[in-house]
């Protein structure tokens, strides 16, 4: 689809970020200033947030709060219009290769290479991160068997259902050990015993030291597995922080709705009622 050139101001400039403290480890993931358009859409305006390393954190937010906008700018998938996004440190847009290394990324709706099998393509994934040939087969072996794919290895990613392709997207993400894992709606369409075996894989990365950023559109998953949240709608954050101090003592779900806004009383749709 093309846009037609719009006259919004360009976004500010961000601040300059302050010189790291070094008795301070670096977030596993700061974003500054991002911003993004898209014709005279502002599908990101100005997010500022730093997710601390070994945190599991959520990131929430309605439809078309710009969740998978700011996710796609802070994992190279998307270039922002301005601001900078900084992966342990290390400036994800000015050194890529570097930053990229950190990083495990499940994105939402990009299209897999579907014409391979569930075994080729994470092994593909393996390879194309420069890991040898017998880590990435024994990798392999162990991600198809913890994701309950391994009876499908050899079935084309094409004809895997919605969760089966959830499953082994995220294996492919997985393969490297990354530092940082990002990962858009990764329960999307996941039967509830994969996605406890997710749950349960995640939990244990991040008990090694690894970050995990999750978007969800659930606030009870969000609230029960993650110990950080950002709430973010309309392309700004509202509230960042630990999931306890973000709910200040309402469940998640109470604390979104009214930090978001936007419920409506039953009096719409009045053709639909049957009496
Ligand atoms: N490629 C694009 N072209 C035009 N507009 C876009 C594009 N991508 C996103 N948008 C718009 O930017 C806004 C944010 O979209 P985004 O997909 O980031 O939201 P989201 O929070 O991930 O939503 P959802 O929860 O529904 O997946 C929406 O208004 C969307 O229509």
């Amino acid at each position: 689809m093309t846009h037609p050139a719009a006259p919004v101001p360009p976004p500010p400039a961000p601040d300059p970020a302050p010189d790291p403290d070094p008795s301070t480890p670096a977030p596993a993931l700061a974003l500054r200033g991002l911003w993004k358009r898209f014709g005279d859409k502002v599908a990101v305006a100005g997010i500022d947030l730093d997710v601390p390393a070994g945190s599991f954190f959520g990131l929430v937010g309605p439809n078309g709060a710009g969740k998978t906008t700011t996710l796609s700018m802070a994992t190279g998938l998307l270039r922002p219009d301005a601001g900078e996004v900084l992966v342990q440190g290390r400036s994800l847009w000015a050194d890529p290769t570097a930053a990229k290394r950190l990083l495990g990324v499940l994105p939402d709706g990009v299209r897999l290479f579907d014409r391979l099998t569930g075994a080729q393509l994470i092994t593909y994934a393996g390879l194309l991160r420069g890991m040898d040939r017998d880590t990435v087969a024994e990798r392999t072996q162990d991600l198809l068997a913890t994701l309950d794919l391994a009876a499908d290895a050899d079935t084309l990613v094409v004809d895997y259902s919605a969760g089966m392709t959830k499953k082994v997207a995220l294996a492919a993400a997985l393969i490297h050990a990354p530092r940082l894992l990002v990962l858009d709606e990764p329960f999307e369409a996941v039967d509830p015993v994969s996605a406890a075996n997710i749950r349960e894989i995640l939990h244990a990365y991040v008990a090694t030291g690894g970050t995990v950023i999750v978007s969800s559109h659930v606030m009870d998953l969000v609230q029960r597995m993650c110990d950080h949240v950002a709430v973010v709608a309309g392309g700004r954050l509202l509230a960042a922080g630990t999931v306890d101090d973000v709910r200040a003592g309402s469940t998640l779900e109470e604390r979104f709705v009214d930090l978001v806004g936007g419920r409506r009383t039953g009096e719409g749709l009045a053709w639909l009622r049957t009496s």
